[in-house]
């Protein structure tokens, strides 16, 4: 526990009282409302955190919809999600993101030469649930849908720095302890074994500094997938559409807004499913670790004179093992001293893996540099006004067709 502030507004838990809060979010949810989207693939509904979830969010009377983007192989899926979100008493909406409906709104934009076909996974979903939730909302807070340690206390602490017209900030990043308290063992093993060292190395090694890697560095959980934004903020910001999505987003939050407008919320301890690590780039761990050091080089390339080329990659690799390295000294003493248990020989093989796909992921850069985006909203909302419209009454139909 600590009161430290440092770039941007730290927001604590010291005496976090989330009645006087929620009441204030109801309060404030008749001028500012409040939409909650969850990206998911079906298979979610087979495990306990969804329905704990929804057990939850029936206690957030302040939320004015919750819109799910869904991701479901074919209509007996996504009949089944649709069920199985009766339970939820808040007003809810299933967007089946890859379905027949959608996927021809999405095929459609291709006449107004806005083509995001090629794009697919987690980010992809949440740009079209995002902007479908911006015909309803002020305020946008988005999480995923596997949080074990979830209660009614994550959307009212993400959004009361946002709603509150006290403090009217655009942006708010979750931070925790991804602490697995029953097994005493400490995970986020992407974020404390490759993205922080790999920003710290990067922030270092790029020809002069890097404002917008110095405004990643700022945040206590780079990956977290809990945030809360503006609708305006929302509309304007572009993203990758796989696992880059958190340190892509965070970029252009940057571009977007001023540093005095974001601030980062404790959420307490934080538990989720733990992937395997995979036997290849393409999956697992691997996949993210690969896709996260593309988006980096891409920010690196955008907003540094840096010449991205081998040897710069080659540099990077030995020093962010080094940094890493040193980064397993502190948390094990940090285990050491709270009792938790703790391998540095697992630690150190993660690194070694993870520099491996570090290297493979920047020789393909290397190779292929374009451009991974998502279009901004307002963009396409200039090619096609009406999209939104569109897609809800997408959703509207299919709901219609199960009926
Ligand atoms: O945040 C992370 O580092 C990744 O999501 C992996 O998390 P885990 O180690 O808790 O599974």
């Amino acid at each position: 526990m600590d009161f430290y502030q440092e770039k941007i507004t730290t927001i604590h838990n010291f005496y976090s009282d989330t009645e006087r809060i929620s009441q204030h979010l109801h309060d404030l949810s008749f001028i500012r409302p409040a939409v909650v989207v969850i990206p998911m693939l079906y298979q979610e509904i087979e495990n306990p955190p969804l329905t704990h979830i929804i057990n939850e969010l029936n206690k957030c009377a302040y939320i004015k919809k919750v819109v799910v983007a869904l991701a479901a192989d074919d209509q007996e899926q996504y009949r089944t999600t649709v069920e199985f979100f009766n339970r939820l008493e808040l007003d809810n909406m299933i967007v089946w993101c890859n379905g027949p409906r959608i996927s021809n709104v999405i095929n459609e934009m291709k006449d107004n030469e806005l083509d995001i076909t090629a794009f697919s996974g987690k980010g992809k979903d949440a740009w079209i649930a995002i902007g479908i939730a911006s015909l309803y909302a002020y305020a946008i807070v988005l999480h995923d849908a596997d949080i074990v340690t979830y209660n009614k206390d994550f959307p009212a602490k993400m959004l009361y720095p946002i709603m509150n017209p006290q403090l009217n900030f655009y942006f708010n990043k979750g931070y925790y302890a991804r602490i697995k308290l029953d097994e005493k063992t400490m995970h986020g093993r992407v974020y404390r074994l490759f993205v922080r060292p790999l920003l710290d190395t990067l922030a270092k090694d790029v020809e002069y500094e890097s404002e917008t890697l110095e405004f990643l560095q700022a945040f206590r959980y780079t990956l977290s997938g809990e945030f809360a934004f503006t609708r305006d903020l929302a509309l304007n910001i572009r993203v990758p559409s796989d696992w880059g999505l958190e340190v892509g987003l965070l970029a252009e939050i940057y571009r977007n807004t001023t540093m005095k407008k974001v601030c980062q919320t404790d959420l307490g301890f934080y538990d989720h499913k733990h992937k395997e690590m995979g036997s290849s780039p393409s999956e697992g761990l691997g996949k993210m670790v690969n896709d996260i050091m593309v988006t980096f080089l891409r920010i690196v390339n955008e907003t540094t004179s840096t010449n991205v080329s081998d040897t710069f990659l080659r540099g990077v690799q030995v020093k962010y093992r080094r940094s890493a390295q040193d980064l397993i000294r502190q948390y094990n003493a940090d285990a050491i001293c709270n009792g938790l248990h703790y391998s540095r020989h697992l630690e150190e093989k993660y690194v070694d893996l993870f520099a491996d796909i570090l290297m493979g992921a920047g020789d393909h850069y290397l190779e292929n540099p374009s451009d991974e985006l998502l279009p901004d909203w307002e963009r396409a909302l200039s090619a096609i006004p009406d999209l939104r419209e569109r897609l809800r009454d997408a959703v509207n139909a299919d709901l219609n067709e199960i009926k």
